[in-house]
């Protein structure tokens, strides 16, 4: 559905992409982690075709996603950026709608099919009875809620989020990422979301990329990718790693005072997987 090869991206001759290829099919989940400034938004921006990479190409729909119009690109593809919606003086319903403009020929008239599909962006991301009340003067998690509507309304094959979950309180990360995880498996969307927090990567997502420095440092399931060594050689961190007590999958814990072995804190502790 999405596939990147070999990109390279460099700003004022410093490579911010080295070389990184990824793919993401229908109906899955793939989380990008690593630290700040490894490249993460600047592969989104790519793989969205925002800006071209300096070498390598990006297939959207098995087509290289220059050949798709403005349009074209985003009835198959949708992005959440990381600032998020702007503070519109729009009402939710009418944002949801904006949804639909890839869709339509003769914006704003809507078809019956554009209104369902509205209706049902409302109804699935919990706005229904939320329509009349405005953009701007909603809190930072129901704007994020209102952002994933638009993008249902959108109908995309494919999902691009940076750090959906940065400012909201554990109920909206959970409601937002469990609303996306739905629509993942129901309708076989393709999602490929960045995130910091690794707890709700594991949870959420079926493969992780790690990138270090602009390039791919491992990939694979959630417990291939979170092991010691690897925090340890990406985040320079020595964490405490764990399973969920319900779901199994590996959670990472900060260890306090451990961050650097280098300052004699104690010996490094980690539960292996
Ligand atoms: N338009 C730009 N012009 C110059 N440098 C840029 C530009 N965009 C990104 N960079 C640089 O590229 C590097 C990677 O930035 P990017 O935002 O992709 O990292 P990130 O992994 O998303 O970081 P964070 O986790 O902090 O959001 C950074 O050093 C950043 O300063």
């Amino acid at each position: 559905m999405l596939k990147a090869r070999n990109l390279w991206k460099a700003y004022r001759s410093r490579h911010v992409l080295r070389g990184l290829g990824v793919s993401v099919a229908p109906g899955e989940m793939v989380g990008v982690i690593g630290p700040n400034g490894s490249g993460k938004t600047t592969l989104i921006r790519l793989l969205s075709g925002e800006e071209r990479p300096d070498r390598g190409t990006v297939f959207l729909d098995g087509e290289p996603i220059s050949k798709w119009s403005g349009r074209e690109r985003a009835a198959r593809l949708a992005v959440l950026p990381q600032e998020g919606l702007p503070s519109v003086p729009f009402t939710v319903e009418e944002v949801v709608s904006m949804g639909r403009h890839p869709h339509q020929s003769f914006w704003p008239w809507a078809g019956s099919t554009d209104r369902e599909s509205v209706e049902r962006a409302l109804s699935r991301s919990g706005l229904a009875r939320d329509r009349t009340r405005r953009v701007d003067r909603l809190s930072g998690g129901e704007r994020q809620r209102v952002a994933i509507a638009k993008a249902m309304a959108q109908e995309p094959k494919v999902l691009l989020l940076d750090e959906p979950t940065t400012y909201l309180d554990i109920a909206h990360q959970q409601t937002i990422l469990d609303r996306i995880q739905q629509w993942q498996r129901e309708e076989g969307l393709a999602v490929l979301v960045v995130l910091h927090d690794l707890n709700l990567a594991s949870q959420y997502c079926d493969r992780l990329l790690l990138m270090k420095e602009g390039a791919r440092w491992a990939e694979g399931p959630p417990e291939k990718v979170l092991t010691p060594s690897r925090l340890r050689e990406v985040y320079g961190v020595e964490p405490v790693l764990t399973r969920h007590p319900v779901t199994g999958v590996p959670q990472v814990l900060p260890a306090p005072g451990n961050q650097n072995p280098s300052r004699g804190a104690g010996a490094p502790v980690s539960v292996e997987l």
